[in-house]
């Protein structure tokens, strides 16, 4: 049904008088064609908006924004909230660029000249952002400026006249509605080139925000594989490059490469340029090398929208989660990964290094400022935003190679002495570092592929010898006592047909659990290699690691499922005790014995798996407290039976005949 809404966001309470007046106008003077009802108009403030409404918007239902602007051209507080999700929405891989494309909208911003380059910015940057997104303006969105008083009066009206026409052109499907406009507006520091630039250098976001299901389309921009070898070259030219910079400036290289060093450095990680592009994003700098980002998980779960897998497979709780890093920088090119060849890469620590101390509060001050910006939000109680603001876990995966960091012990145990649990995820290139590592919680080897060769594609690794390294982590991991865990990322066409190999590395490294992933899609990348086509169904997942189950020795058994984010988790059977699964994490019991400075192992802090994380499940790892909102329940459907003839037919493909024999 045809509807119209009216959304305001005020400080000093003007603009919701505007949005009042086109309320009142649009009764008094919108008329329709005979056979086209009336619609419904509603105002409402935008803070008590469900934002994600927005995206089930059929064609006809109508929105309108009147926004003002506040301080350094930022959104009114009852605004911030919309203003970080639409820029999430805008930032994130995930989300197709289409996403938008039922919206039909226009803007009128409220803000005053006086404010120069910052006049009405917030404004614009909706306009711009929505329409990005495929966002249709019903007319001109136009941004006032009330420090002209004796024109803003006409410029509203205007408007407001704009907008009847344009509902009538919408709603009767005449051609009033507009699909271009002002999307050539140059924001401030934003020239419109360098803009879409940054599309492809910043398009994803860390691995661990894993809300898979996007509407994305199909894109058409499959790099050959033989072209991710120029990318490669292009990263070891920048690590030659920044090598060449830091000894113009006189800094001692350590040559004893992939070790923790002591040369003192001067040169700073972060660019000016690197920062202003991460902080676009909505990623929080600390000092000069580190980051920390919300979570798409930790804002779902204060919502009581469900956790991510980390809660279904070792009871996190996703809310009281701080995704950090302590370094931005790594030593691979990873196609997955969102930051292709603008990324500070390196084959050991060569930048100046920051106290932990400084990074721990800094991380937690900015994580608790992010968190309060939730108050308020639809659905997220009191008792939830308390337990926000009071960090449990730290995920220490959010970009870069926390590893890599020269202080990575202090900088642990400094979230230890403040029980704050430690998932660190490394990317199996440094083995002696991991040897030094003290224990974490959980200490993860991402394992991108299970060759050498399609090591080599897919990490595309600064490392020459980037295998043996990678064989030298999966020997370290086989010795840590505290709980390990192997991160398999499952890329259609990419690393499926590698079955048997995955399965020598899980008998060499012993791990005590195994995650299997679908891939994400990078639905706005230009340079990442990905389309849909690489993203497995849930059911072709799981059929993927029954395959594997088979292939690894009677030790290992699937123990959890996490649907919405097309995960499983495969466990040794240790974790098995008397028929019950003990996949979940005794927190307080880790945090006394990691603080107690005793002898422990894995199977000294773990705990029962609720019924409803086990796989097998109807609830397939949703935790039935929580309330699930689907954005396309479609794509959670998919043929398994089928998937084992795609694996067959591409084993067949690369020559692989025994192991596809082996199918049947
Ligand atoms: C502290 C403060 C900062 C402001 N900063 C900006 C700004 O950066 N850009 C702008 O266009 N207007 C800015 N304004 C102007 C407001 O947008 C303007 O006063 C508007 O009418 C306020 O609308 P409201 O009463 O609906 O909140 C600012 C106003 C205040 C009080
Ligand atoms: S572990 Fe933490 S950071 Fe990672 S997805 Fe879950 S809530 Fe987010």
């Amino acid at each position: 049904m045809a509807a119209i809404t009216i959304l305001f966001s005020t400080q000093e309470g003007t603009t919701e008088t505007f949005a009042e007046k086109l309320a009142n106008e649009i009764t008094a003077k919108l008329i329709l064609p005979k056979d086209v009802a009336f619609p419904p108009v509603e105002v409402k403030c935008i803070k008590n908006f469900d934002i994600d409404a927005l995206l089930k918007r059929t064609s006809n239902e109508l929105v309108f924004f009147f926004l003002t602007t506040y301080v350094d051209g930022g959104p009114a507080d009852d605004a911030a909230w919309f203003g970080s999700w639409l820029e999430d929405m805008r930032y994130d891989f995930r989300v197709s660029k289409e996403s938008m494309a039922n919206i039909r909208y226009s803007v009128f911003g409220v803000g005053d000249s006086a404010y120069g380059e910052n006049h009405c910015l917030f404004p614009k940057k909706v306009d711009k952002y929505i329409h990005e997104m495929a966002g249709v303006r019903v007319c001109e969105s136009v941004f006032g400026d009330v420090g002209t008083p004796q024109d803003f009066d006409g410029v509203l009206d205007n408007w407001i006249d704009s907008c009847i026409r344009g509902i009538v052109g919408a709603l009767s499907g005449s051609e009033a509605v507009l699909s271009t406009g002002i999307s050539n507006i140059t924001l401030v520091g934003e020239k419109e080139d360098e803009y879409e630039e940054l599309d492809e250098e910043y398009v994803t976001s860390d691995e661990e925000n894993d809300d898979v299901y996007v509407d994305a389309k199909e894109s058409n921009e499959l790099m050959d594989l033989e072209d991710l070898g120029s990318y490669a070259a292009a990263g070891l030219k920048a690590a030659k490059q920044a090598r060449d910079e830091d000894q113009a400036n006189g800094v001692v290289i350590n040559r004893k490469k992939g070790t923790s060093t002591t040369t003192t450095h001067t040169r700073e990680m972060l660019t000016p340029n690197l920062r202003k592009n991460l902080e676009k994003q909505g990623y929080k700098l600390i000092g000069t090398h580190s980051g920390v980002k919300l979570c798409r998980w930790t804002k779902a779960q204060m919502r009581g929208r469900g956790g991510c897998y980390k809660h279904t497979f070792y009871g996190i709780e996703s809310h009281r989660c701080m995704e950090t890093t302590p370094s931005l920088a790594c030593a691979n090119k990873c196609v997955f990964c969102w930051r292709l060849q603008t990324n500070p890469v390196g084959v050991e620590w060569r930048w100046k290094a920051d106290r932990p101390e400084e990074i721990v509060e800094g991380a937690i001050e900015k994580h608790r400022l992010m968190v309060k910006q939730m108050k308020g939000v639809p659905g997220v109680t009191a008792e939830k935003f308390q337990e926000g603001m009071d960090v449990a876990h730290c995920a220490l995966s959010l970009v870069g190679e926390p590893i890599m960091y020269p202080y990575i012990n202090e900088f642990v145990e400094l979230l230890h002495q403040k029980h704050i649990s430690s998932f660190l995820v490394t990317n199996a290139q440094f083995p002696e570092l991991i040897r030094k590592l003290q224990p974490v919680t959980q200490l993860y080897l991402s394992i991108d592929a299970a060759n050498k060769e399609s090591l080599k594609k897919v990490d595309r690794p600064l490392f020459s010898d980037f295998w043996e390294r990678f064989n030298g982590c999966l020997d370290e991991l086989a010795k840590k006592e505290q709980r390990t865990v192997f991160r398999l990322t499952l890329v259609k066409g990419f690393n499926v047909d590698e079955l048997k190999e995955y399965a020598v590395h899980v008998r060499r490294a012993k791990p005590d659990f195994i995650e299997v992933k679908g891939v994400t899609f990078c639905g706005y990348s230009g340079s990442n290699p990905l389309t849909m086509q690489n993203v497995p169904f849930h059911e072709e997942v799981v059929e993927f690691v029954k395959l594997l189950c088979a292939e690894i020795d009677d030790d290992y058994e699937i123990s959890c499922e996490h649907a919405h984010t097309n995960s499983l988790l495969i466990s040794h059977k240790k974790f098995k005790i008397n028929g019950v699964w003990h996949t979940w994490i005794d927190y307080p019991k880790f945090h006394e014995l990691v603080n107690s400075g005793a002898h422990f192992t894995s199977m000294d802090y773990l705990a029962p798996t609720p019924a409803w994380a086990v796989f097998g499940d109807d609830r397939k790892g949703f935790d039935p407290e929580m309330t699930r909102v689907y954005k396309n329940k479609a794509k959670y459907e998919g043929d398994g039976a089928a998937y084992r003839d795609k694996i067959k037919e591409s084993m067949i493909g690369s020559g692989n005949l025994a192991a596809a024999a082996e199918l049947d």
